[in-house]
């Protein structure tokens, strides 16, 4: 992370802390309530510049045998640590995610998962992420990501036709 850094500042409109996180898309895999088959996260603020999501790890998610697959566990951290440049305003894409599994991840148990903004620098926003299970001292992975801030509309424009939602985002009913 660079060392010269921008001032954050909590976007007026955005949620306070223990109060939901707007969605920004229904059929979102990570927290779309009308994907098909997605992770259906529920978000909210947490304190500072940070979010925080519960993720019961479900039969459906395994990888091997019992415990999550990785590739599920990084969807997660993508889309928690995705959600916290909206508590300063504008809409990011991922660029960059790094994630350490420290401790396997057994099915029937929840995660708990809080990603936070590190820092940012013009558009790049420097986020970490932390899962436990229950016990916040003891983390059982962490992810490091950097988002890029995008004019939202002109960088869905391309391939908004392919959405299911496309009549509604064309229509410019939701926000991306
Ligand atoms: C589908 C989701 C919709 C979300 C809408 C918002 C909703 C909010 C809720 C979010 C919840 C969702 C969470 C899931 C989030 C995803 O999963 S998003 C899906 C995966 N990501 C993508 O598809 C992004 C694909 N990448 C791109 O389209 C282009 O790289 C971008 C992001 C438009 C940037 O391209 P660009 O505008 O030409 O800008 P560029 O100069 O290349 O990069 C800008 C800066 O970033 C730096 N940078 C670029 N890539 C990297 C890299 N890999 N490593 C380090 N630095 C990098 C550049 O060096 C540059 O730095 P500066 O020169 O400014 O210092």
């Amino acid at each position: 992370m660079p060392e010269e850094l921008d001032e954050l500042v909590r976007h007026p409109k955005t949620s306070r802390p223990g109060e939901p996180m707007r969605p920004h898309n229904m059929v979102c895999f990570g927290c779309g309530e009308q994907s098909p088959r997605g992770l259906h996260l529920e978000m909210f603020a947490g304190e500072g510049f940070s979010v925080v999501a519960e993720m019961p790890v479900e039969h459906w998610m395994e990888g091997g045998p019992g415990v999550i697959h990785g590739g599920i566990l990084s969807s997660a951290f993508d889309d928690v640590m995705g959600m916290t440049p909206r508590l300063i305003g504008p809409a990011a894409v991922t660029v960059h995610l790094q994630v350490d599994f420290m401790r396997p991840i057994p099915v029937g148990e929840t995660l708990h998962l809080r990603a936070e903004i590190l820092g940012k620098q013009g558009r790049k926003i420097y986020t970490e992420g932390v899962a436990h299970l229950g016990d916040p001292t003891t983390p059982v992975a962490r992810a490091h990501g950097i988002f890029v801030t995008i004019d939202a509309r002109k960088h869905f424009a391309e391939h908004v036709e392919r959405s299911a939602r496309a009549d509604e985002f064309k229509a410019g009913k939701p926000q991306v």
